[in-house]
């Protein structure tokens, strides 16, 4: 059995309220696009014309003609709680560009030391941060946007046999004239449109096939298979033929169209389709690097991201990264209700509806006539943009008024301000920085939404619990790839590399581990830390998370509470993580229409014998917990050493002591060798 069938994970449970986008309505978006005709609702957006509409767009006239109400569907708005608490005052507004956005890690990577030692230690190192790095306006984001092959293809991804084929009914021969242009400029559209459903179609079938096979297929029963989908036969280049491509400049689109489609063919059924004499290898690397080519991904990125995913899916996945996501907004309940928000932008020309049953403040932007982004309602802090991603983590973290919560990487502060909703401006928040230059941003956000229990500050996590520590909840954003936010910001495609990923993990395991000790086992009412990211790598994530697990005995993950996404990986390319790892949750933009995320929960316990020889207390009713049998990297099971947990139990009582403004001890030998 081939390494990406042990990995496969189960299908994607369908979303409620949010159903899956399939490779289909992805073709839809293309044919719409093509047509450029007026529709109920505009579902594909092309990124210029989202970008238009979107924040501080200065240029778009107020044209009411383009109004388009939504059709109001009242049960969608049911769930508004009509008890909250409305100020709607307009405050003294600040300016600036306070745009949500995912940041990817922007520090200077060679700084962070791999040294095991270090990390356990939590000395915490000089970080360097481009100070200028704040979050652009989508106009300046637009412009970073780097064209791929994409960009120049025709529109459609993998091209069935008729794109070679000379169709009778398109009379191509017929000369152009004036009387005809338009009907044969119409035909082609929609024969352009037909044959991107088609393809998608193709891809979504083969997806669908794929769903409960092995990925080798040894024993899948074929019928029709002769290796010739489409009457020509493909041969796969050999390494000569690969080398003399690229000595000739690279292949045609066409050529890394058709390759694409036939190696996906191939490897969906190896050992019926495939060539005598060649290997999977040799046609998972020629897919990787048209994929690669195609799409404008560096290598060893495309290679990274394909391997999540069965060979369709990562198609799709690849293909969902050249479509926006769509513009969404959330509600400031410090500020205003959802219904009543709603009703005002409607007025104002703004298409939209709530985003679905998993959140009571989102709504979503359809088109607008005024830049959603400069609205007075914008302007007096009645709602965020921000993707819908970036509600999960905190519906996750569901901090409770009066609780103490730290957002510990939390500029621009679309959380940190999401937090502070959710504590009715009770408790407080302190939200974290180690950029100051974006605490700026954050801190403008902070007073637009009206958050008064927000204290804004600027360290490096990692400092953490030693700056503060006895927090209710703590929510760890961390800084990360951003391979989840391509669509966005696509200079993702082409500058990371290995060590990216290496120094990135490496940050996050030490951040991870002082969110954790930040947190206050006694807490009442919470001792909960989620942990998140907008990258969709495994080694950001679940390794990090299982990290967190062996380190920290006293920890365990619960369930999220989101209630939908895609579960973890509890095994990954030869690594066994800890099987409470499936509680975390991944986010697709193929599959959920939203940024690529993944949200992990943990709960905190105080460290008892009781807990240390595996009998834990169950205080946490009504949470799935999985807290036995834990295993690590190696397939053994982790017992807790008390003579090897020594130094960290001591070390964690000087940050206390510490903390606590009390003398602190000395270092014992075993801390420093530790
Ligand atoms: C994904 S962004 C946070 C987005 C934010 N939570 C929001 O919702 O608006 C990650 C942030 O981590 C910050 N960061 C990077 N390294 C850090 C560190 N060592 N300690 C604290 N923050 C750090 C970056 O400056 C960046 O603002």
């Amino acid at each position: 059995m081939g390494h990406r069938a042990k990995n496969k994970q189960s299908a994607p449970k369908p979303l409620e309220g949010m159903p899956k986008p399939s490779a289909k309505k992805l073709g839809k978006r293309k044919a719409e696009v093509i047509d450029d005709k007026p529709s109920g609702r505009p579902t594909k957006r092309t990124k210029d014309q989202q970008i238009k509409s979107n924040v501080h767009s200065v240029n778009v006239k107020n044209d009411k003609t383009k109004q388009k109400k939504p059709k109001t569907d009242a049960d969608a708005w049911e769930d508004i709680k009509d008890d909250i608490d409305i100020k709607a005052q307009t405050r003294s507004l600040f300016h600036g560009s306070d745009m949500d956005e995912e940041e990817t890690f922007t520090g200077n990577l060679n700084d962070i030391e791999v040294d095991e030692d270090e990390l356990l230690r939590g000395e915490v190192e000089e970080f360097d941060f481009d100070s200028d790095e704040v979050e652009l306006p989508p106009q300046q984001f637009s412009s970073r946007i780097k064209k791929s092959k994409q960009a120049e293809r025709p529109l459609k991804i993998i091209p069935n046999a008729s794109d070679n084929s000379d169709s009778d009914e398109d009379s191509d021969d017929d000369p152009v004239t004036m009387a005809n242009m338009e009907t044969k400029s119409r035909a082609l559209e929609a024969r352009a449109a037909k044959e991107a459903q088609l393809d998608l179609d193709e891809i979504q079938a083969a997806a669908e096939m794929e769903d409960g096979d092995d990925f080798d297929m040894e024993d899948v029963e074929d019928d029709d298979e002769n290796g010739e989908a489409d009457g020509e036969t493909f041969n796969l280049p050999t390494a000569e033929e690969r080398e003399a491509e690229r000595n000739a400049g690279g292949p045609d689109v066409h050529v890394v169209q058709r390759r694409m489609r036939e190696c996906t063919r191939v490897l969906q059924k190896f050992k019926k389709r495939a060539e005598k004499g060649r290997s999977r290898a040799e046609y998972t690397s020629q897919l990787i690097s048209d994929i690669a080519s195609y799409y404008g991904y560096n290598e060893f990125l495309a290679e990274k991201l394909f391997l999540l995913f069965p060979v369709a899916e990562a198609i799709e996945f690849f293909e969902a990264n050249e479509v926006p996501r769509p513009v969404t907004i959330r509600t400031n309940t410090l500020r205003t209700r959802r219904r009543d928000l709603a009703q005002v932008l409607i007025n104002r020309g703004v298409n939209l509806e709530p985003i679905g049953k998993w959140t009571n403040v989102g709504l979503q932007v359809f088109e607008s006539s005024v830049p959603i982004g400069a609205t007075p309602e914008y302007l007096a802090g009645h709602y965020m943009l921000q993707a819908a991603s970036s509600f999960l983590p905190v519906i996750a973290l569901s901090p409770q008024p009066g609780e103490r919560v730290l957002d510990m990487a939390s500029a621009p502060g679309g959380k940190t301000t999401h937090i502070a909703a959710l504590l009715q401006n009770t408790g407080v928040v302190f939200a974290n920085d180690a950029n100051k230059a974006r605490t700026k941003s954050l801190s403008a956000n902070v007073h637009r939404l009206g958050c008064k229990n927000v204290v804004v500050c600027s360290y490096d996590g990692r400092e953490f619990p030693k700056v503060m520590g006895g927090f209710d909840r703590v929510l760890l954003d961390a800084p990360c790839s951003g391979t989840g936010v391509i669509s966005k910001d696509s200079s993702v495609k082409v500058n990371k590399s290995e060590r990216d990923f290496t120094l990135l993990a490496h940050l996050q395991k030490q951040l991870i581990l002082c969110a954790l000790d930040s947190v206050k086992p006694e807490s009442k009412s919470g001792s909960y830390v989620v942990y998140s990211t907008c990258s969709v790598t495994v080694d950001e994530n679940e390794a990090v998370v299982d990290y967190a697990l062996r380190k920290r005995p006293n920890v365990h993950l619960v369930d999220t509470g989101i209630g939908f996404g895609v579960e973890g990986y509890t095994s990954y390319r030869g690594k066994v993580y800890d099987k409470s790892v499936k509680l975390t949750r991944r986010f697709y933009p193929h599959v959920h229409n939203m940024d690529g995320f993944f949200v992990a929960k943990f709960k905190v316990e105080k460290r008892s014998k009781k807990m240390l020889s595996g009998d834990k207390e169950q205080d946490n009713v009504g949470e799935e917990t999985v807290t036995a049998d834990r295993v690590d990297g190696d397939g053994e099971k982790v017992t807790f050493d008390d003579e090897e947990d020594k130094p960290y139990i001591e070390e964690s009582k000087r940050r206390y002591l510490k903390s606590k403004g009390l003398r602190v001890p000395p270092r014992t030998a075993a801390v420093v060798k530790a």
